[in-house]
């Protein structure tokens, strides 16, 4: 779907933003003083972001808790003013709210809903459908038409409170997408929904992206929506920007070891004695039976293995790039790889 050589749909530039919060020192002093000088200290909750997509990319938007990802969604949607920095969507300032604008793009988040809770979830569709002004015909027809792609049928007459937390949020999608938006942006629209639930939104996501050439710009904890839908990501990590590039660059470049799992072909008398001579191999991830799963640095790997190989008995070696899920999640826990931060991939 992407075409490098269009315009962007989403640009930022430098995009800022500072978060005042008021101080208040305790006791009725600290009231009073309070209410005559407000002091405040300020959050940089995004600093200096600069990105940009094209029409009909998917791209994962990562970054631990509190890391920024929602505040630079509120910005891209126009729901808060940057304090610094260029953005556009479709063309668009978003913070001025346009009404040409806000038909352009639409913002589903995992934990807010729009649906009424006691209507049948038709109604809060239609209910939708008419505030963008869409004929009730075309209305009809665009419910149809997302009620098979997301195997509602049936489910539309019932009250919404009815509706399991995975269909609810089929519901919440077909809510958010009525109005045939270009720009999909989308935090956490998998959260605590079940396996087969979370599959299914997925699959749909990545049918709707290819058969209507929408960007999309998603938030996830679960590295499997990521995995499954985005080809490039764009990692965040204390408000900065840290990694745009693709998830296997993500991985190659930033995962600085490797997984070897071992069989040994006998099994292990004294498992602590056996640990400490483990440990000067690699990290040792898990030791269950015979079985075991070291991490290595990738500049120790051809030494550490020819190392393994004639010291120990081993039935079978193996080695493999740790799970993406851990690679990430040490990116996050440090910020940095190597004591470097990390670099974007240009
Ligand atoms: N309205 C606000 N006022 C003050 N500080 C805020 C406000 N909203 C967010 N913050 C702070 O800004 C930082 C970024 O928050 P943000 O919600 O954008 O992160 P996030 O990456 O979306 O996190 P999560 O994954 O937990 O949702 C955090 O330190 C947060 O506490």
């Amino acid at each position: 779907m992407h075409d490098p050589s269009t315009q962007p749909i989403i640009f930022t530039e430098k995009l800022s933003k500072v978060y005042p919060v008021p101080i208040k020192e305790p006791g009725l002093k600290g009231t009073i003083d309070h209410f005559f000088r407000r002091k405040y200290r300020h959050i940089e909750a995004v600093k200096q972001v600069s990105f940009q997509i094209q029409p009909g990319e998917f791209v994962g938007f990562l970054g631990p808790n509190g890391a920024g990802k929602t505040t630079t969604l509120k910005m891209l949607t126009g729901l808060i003013h940057p304090s610094e920095g260029r953005v556009e969507v479709a063309g668009y300032l978003p913070y001025r709210r346009e009404p040409r604008f806000l038909e352009k793009i639409t913002l589903v988040m995992g934990q807010k809903q729009q649906l009424l809770w006691d209507l049948p979830a038709l109604d809060s569709l239609r209910i939708n459908g008419a505030v963008y002004g869409i004929g009730d015909r075309e209305c009809q027809r665009r419910i149809d038409e997302l009620t098979e792609m997301l195997s509602l049928s049936g489910k539309l007459n019932q009250p919404v409170r009815k509706l399991s937390l995975g269909e609810r949020m089929k519901v919440e999608l077909m809510a958010a997408l009525l109005h045939q938006p270009q720009v999909l942006f989308l935090d956490e629209p998998t959260l605590g929904l079940d396996v087969n639930a979370q599959v299914s939104v997925r699959q749909f996501l990545k049918e709707y992206n290819e058969l209507t050439g929408a960007t999309i710009l998603l938030t996830s904890h679960y590295m499997a929506d990521i995995t499954a839908l985005c080809d490039r990501v764009i990692v965040i990590y204390s408000g900065q920007l840290i990694y745009d590039g693709s998830l296997e660059g993500l991985v190659e470049n930033f995962a600085p070891y490797r997984e070897v799992q071992l069989e040994l072909t006998y099994p292990i008398e004294n498992i602590e004695k056996f640990k400490e001579r483990l440990a000067m191999y690699g990290e040792i991830e898990s030791l269950e039976g015979q079985s075991i799963r070291l991490l290595v640095f990738r500049e120790n790997l051809t030494k550490t293995v020819s190392k393994i190989i004639s010291e120990l008995d081993i039935l079978d070696l193996t080695v493999t790039d740790p799970p993406i899920e851990e690679t990430i999640a040490r990116v996050f826990q440090a910020g940095t790889i190597d004591g470097s931060i990390l670099k974007t991939s240009e």
